[in-house]
């Protein structure tokens, strides 16, 4: 995996400005002036049709409220593949040298009739002609898009090099180009914009439980889960060469890292507060930047590599086990399958009624379909539910976007069921995505 490189410092401890720089030497993306339409996304005719169909066969199943953004009567801003509609065009940056298009200049899916994967597996180059282009059948490559710049993978993850997002995205992708965003939205947008081909995204850890902000944004957002990776996490924790344990008044590190440190932090006996910071790589550049011999980082060994920093500790994580869960995201999704583990990632939402949730996982239940998560988060659009009782008063129901996963894929009929049944009791539905498991052979984390 390549990784751009040099870093921006982190944006929550010094503030900088977006640099726009050459590829090749670009800093981290910083919050993009998000602009994007359907059109941005969307097949030409014939491939969409076919896309369509597909989808509606087998994946996406559409929802009775259609989406959680406020549809736009503007043209050419439709309804995704999911039913969100899309957001509005303001201003689009050009980002780290990456240009992306204007609001009126969103021709970044070639105008041909070609999908965006028989674009990249010709280099990407546009074809104009006035002649209607010829449609062929579609391959398989066609559903599960390459790159449109030659063959290496453009992966944007939040962190800076040497942030365990960044291995998650070599392990996931390996001879990708890592690209680094200051913020998991930033990681969002990077693909919406065509910057990057795949985000990856941590969703949770076994110690520090869900990364709930990624399941906001997974709502928000209408990016395809196409992947999981799941990556030990071995945390040491640095401090700048020759600096002692016990000059340490202050540990930073990501919320998580701290989370999954908590006990071995107090076992240390280090007399040094806790701050959060965007990411454990990132706490280690900001010592290394500031020359604070006062404060250590919770990270990885790669960092301490990378900063130039000396490892204190080695594997203060509190479980040997610790592992974090990522997924990939990309703007198609890739076509379910039965020949090897799937897992599905759906999110709803009902109406009032009496056990609804009983009766959503019970559709699961009856075909012997194993949920592997399940993760409620408030309902954005409708956080209260107000049920007046005139003799009683006014009760307050706190309303939830339910997610779940459940192993097995949109290609089988048992799963297309139980979600025809789920859609009965629910007022939102919707496919984040289908894709096969992460099923490497289980090792706990080491230092390497
Ligand atoms: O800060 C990092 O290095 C990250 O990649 C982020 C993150 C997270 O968000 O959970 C990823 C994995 C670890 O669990 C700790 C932190």
């Amino acid at each position: 995996m390549q990784a751009i490189s040099p870093p921006c410092p982190l944006k929550s401890i010094v503030p900088t400005r977006p640099r726009l720089g050459r590829v090749g030497a670009v800093s981290k993306l910083h919050s993009i002036q998000c602009v994007y339409r359907s059109d941005s996304v969307h097949f030409p005719n014939g491939v969409g049709l076919s896309r369509a169909d597909w989808q509606s066969s087998c994946a996406i199943l559409s929802s009775k409220v259609v989406s959680q953004q406020q549809p736009t009567d503007k043209p050419g801003a439709g309804k995704d593949l999911n039913g969100a509609a899309a957001a509005d065009a303001d201003h689009v940056a050009s980002v780290n040298g990456h240009k992306a298009a204007g609001p009126m200049d969103l021709n970044l899916v070639p105008i041909n009739n070609k999908s965006p994967a028989t674009a990249g597996a010709a280099g990407g180059a546009t074809v104009t002609s006035n002649k209607p282009a010829q449609q062929k059948p579609l391959t398989i490559t066609d559903l599960s898009p390459a790159p449109m710049h030659g063959s290496q993978l453009r992966v944007a993850y939040q962190g800076v090099p040497g942030a365990y997002s960044e291995a998650a995205a070599g392990k996931a992708y390996p001879n990708c180009e890592a690209i680094p965003c200051d913020q998991f939205e930033v990681a969002f947008q990077a693909v919406e914009l065509w910057i990057a081909d795949r985000a990856v995204l941590p969703v949770e850890n076994s110690l520090g439980g869900s990364i709930h902000r990624n399941y906001d944004l997974l709502l928000r957002h209408r990016l395809h889960i196409v992947g999981e990776v799941q990556l030990p996490v071995h945390h040491c924790l640095l401090a700048l060469p020759g600096v002692r344990k016990e000059y340490i008044t202050r540990v930073i590190s990501h919320p998580q890292a701290l989370a999954q440190c908590e006990l071995s932090l107090t076992k240390l006996g280090l007399q040094a507060t806790r701050e959060a910071v965007d990411d454990t790589a990132g706490a280690a550049e900001y010592i290394a930047t500031n020359n604070l011999r006062d404060t250590a980082a919770i990270a990885s060994a790669r960092a301490a590599e990378l900063y130039g920093m000396e490892v204190l500790e080695n594997g203060i994580q509190d479980d040997s086990g610790n592992v974090t869960r990522f997924v990939m995201l990309a703007r198609e999704p890739i076509i379910p399958r039965t020949d090897r583990p799937f897992k599905t990632s759906i999110v709803f939402a009902h109406d009032k009624g009496t056990s609804v949730l009983f009766k959503v996982l019970s559709a699961f239940a009856f075909r012997n379909i194993s949920l592997t998560k399940i993760e409620s988060r408030p309902h954005r659009n409708r956080p209260i539910r107000l049920v007046d009782d005139a003799n009683v008063g006014t009760a307050k129901h706190f309303e939830y976007m339910f997610y779940v996963d459940f192993e097995a894929s949109m290609a089988e009929v048992r799963a297309q069921n139980a979600l025809a049944e789920v859609q009965e009791f629910t007022s939102f539905l919707r496919v984040l995505g289908s894709y096969p498991m992460d099923m490497t052979p289980w090792s706990p984390s080491r230092g390497d």
